[in-house]
């Protein structure tokens, strides 16, 4: 067994199973105390809360709750493993939303029999938590079911392997681009992966100013074109016949790769072939497309950036959900809309022009960390990300009309 894989068992079993637990926030100690958080007491909020669902906020722990939803059909690039075997992914997110973010998360893992009893399951239980966040459940699926959730639920809901992994992939990408002399609109972009984050990933970087017509999207059977018959979910919108039937063909002069599919797809020649100063996102966790190293070995030209938190440049959804929803939360957002994702983007690309502080430098084990290739998005531990991000979110949720509350006072 890898010492690493030994370690990771001991972290998740020792000493106590799993990462996460409940801690109470009032004293319980005394008859008095349980007469107020029981029996009697509890009466009182249960009735203004039946009086006015909103009271829910005030009176129970609903307003920093996250639910952590999953079926566990898309975990990381491990595949369709099942709900259960999810659990320490999801019980990681959890950990993550406490760690960056001060919310509580809760992992909920759904066995269910098709797209509708998981809605059902989820738009029953929804009231009781703040906001949803999605993961891990595959496409095409994951499309149909947010979008109903979207609909019928009164809490923001984020499916964050779309949203999480676009806002995160455009930020390092714009930073990237600027960094090789490039811009956005003139990149030829190949998309590995035409699932949840592929899709959402694509959509995004054509919000921010990427063409449809330099986009390739290429899943198991290749590039997406107009003869194919398999095409489902919003594969079609990705339609482009202009060439490239291949992953090989399409990485010809690429600008830029992005790989959200599965471990060790892409070859040496595929790198080999894309166009001067390109960059290469390979964000399959836990084990990437390509690997940094050998695509050192191939050209010396390109930026590198993958999910993992070993190597530079961390392109993962990491850096987002947490943040995110601290901003959503703070304003009680309905829902998470484009405005507010892009200004995610913009804070976390802009973050990464500023100077590392000696001890984000420290925690990620460097000692020059200033924007450049090896460094075009900020690093997760970074605390700037909390205020940084949050705010802008929660502000773009204002501006846009979502919000249920004004800007709070530390935001200002
Ligand atoms: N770094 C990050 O923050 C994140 C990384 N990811 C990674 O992205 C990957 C996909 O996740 P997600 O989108 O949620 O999963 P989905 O199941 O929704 O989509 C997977 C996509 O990858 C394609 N794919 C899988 N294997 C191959 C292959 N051998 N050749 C070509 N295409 C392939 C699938 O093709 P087809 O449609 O034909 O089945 C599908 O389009 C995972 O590895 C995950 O870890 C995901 C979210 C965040
Ligand atoms: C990071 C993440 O959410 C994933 O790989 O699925
Ligand atoms: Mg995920």
């Amino acid at each position: 067994m890898s010492e690493l894989r030994q370690q990771a068992l001991d972290y998740h079993a020792f000493p106590v199973p799993g990462k996460i637990a409940i801690q109470l926030t009032k004293p319980a100690e005394t008859a008095h105390d349980l007469t107020l958080a029981y029996s009697p007491g509890v009466a009182e909020p249960v009735l203004e809360i039946a009086a006015n669902p909103d009271e829910a906020y005030r009176y129970t722990a609903k307003a920093n709750l996250v639910a952590v939803i999953t079926n566990g059909t898309a975990i990381l690039g491990l595949g369709n493993l099942g709900p259960l075997a999810a659990k320490p992914v999801m019980e990681g997110k959890a950990l993550l939303f406490k760690r960056f973010a001060g919310i509580d998360a809760i992992d909920i893992e759904v066995s269910h029999r098709d797209n509708d009893d998981f809605i059902r399951t989820v738009a029953n239980i929804a009231d009781s938590f703040g906001g949803i966040n999605l993961e891990d459940i595959k496409a095409p699926e994951c499309f149909v079911i947010e979008r109903a959730l979207i609909e019928c639920c009164d809490v923001p809901v984020f499916h964050d392997d779309q949203h999480g992994t676009a806002i995160v992939t455009a930020a390092g990408l714009l930073n990237a681009l600027e960094i090789q002399g490039k811009s956005l609109p003139d990149a030829r972009i190949v998309c590995l992966g035409a699932g949840a984050a592929g899709i959402a990933c694509m959509d995004l970087l054509i919000a921010c100013g990427a063409r449809r017509e330099h986009i390739f999207m290429i899943d198991r059977h290749g590039v997406i074109r107009s003869e194919r018959t398999d095409l489902n979910g919003e594969k079609p919108r990705f339609i482009n016949d202009s060439g490239p039937r291949t992953l090989h063909e399409a990485m010809q002069q690429a600008d830029v790769f992005v790989g959200v599919s599965g471990p060790d797809l892409v070859s040496d020649a595929d790198v080999a072939a894309m166009a001067p100063r390109p960059v290469i996102f390979a964000c399959s966790n836990p084990d990437p497309e390509i690997s940094p190293e050998r695509v050192r070995d191939v050209r010396s030209d390109a930026i590198m950036g993958t999910g993992r938190s070993d190597y530079p440049n961390q392109i993962n959804n990491v850096l987002c959900f947490p943040f995110l929803f601290r901003g959503a939360l703070d304003v009680r957002a309905r829902r998470i809309n484009t405005e507010m994702k892009k200004a995610a983007v913009d804070a976390l690309r802009l973050l990464a022009h500023q100077p590392v502080p000696i001890e984000v430098q420290a925690a990620a084990g460097v000692t020059d960390l200033t924007f450049g290739p090896d460094y075009v998005i900020p690093k997760p531990m970074d605390p700037r990300l909390l205020p940084v991000v949050a705010r802008a979110v929660a502000q773009a949720a204002v501006s846009s009309g979502v919000a249920r509350l004004s800007l709070p006072d530390r935001y200002r």
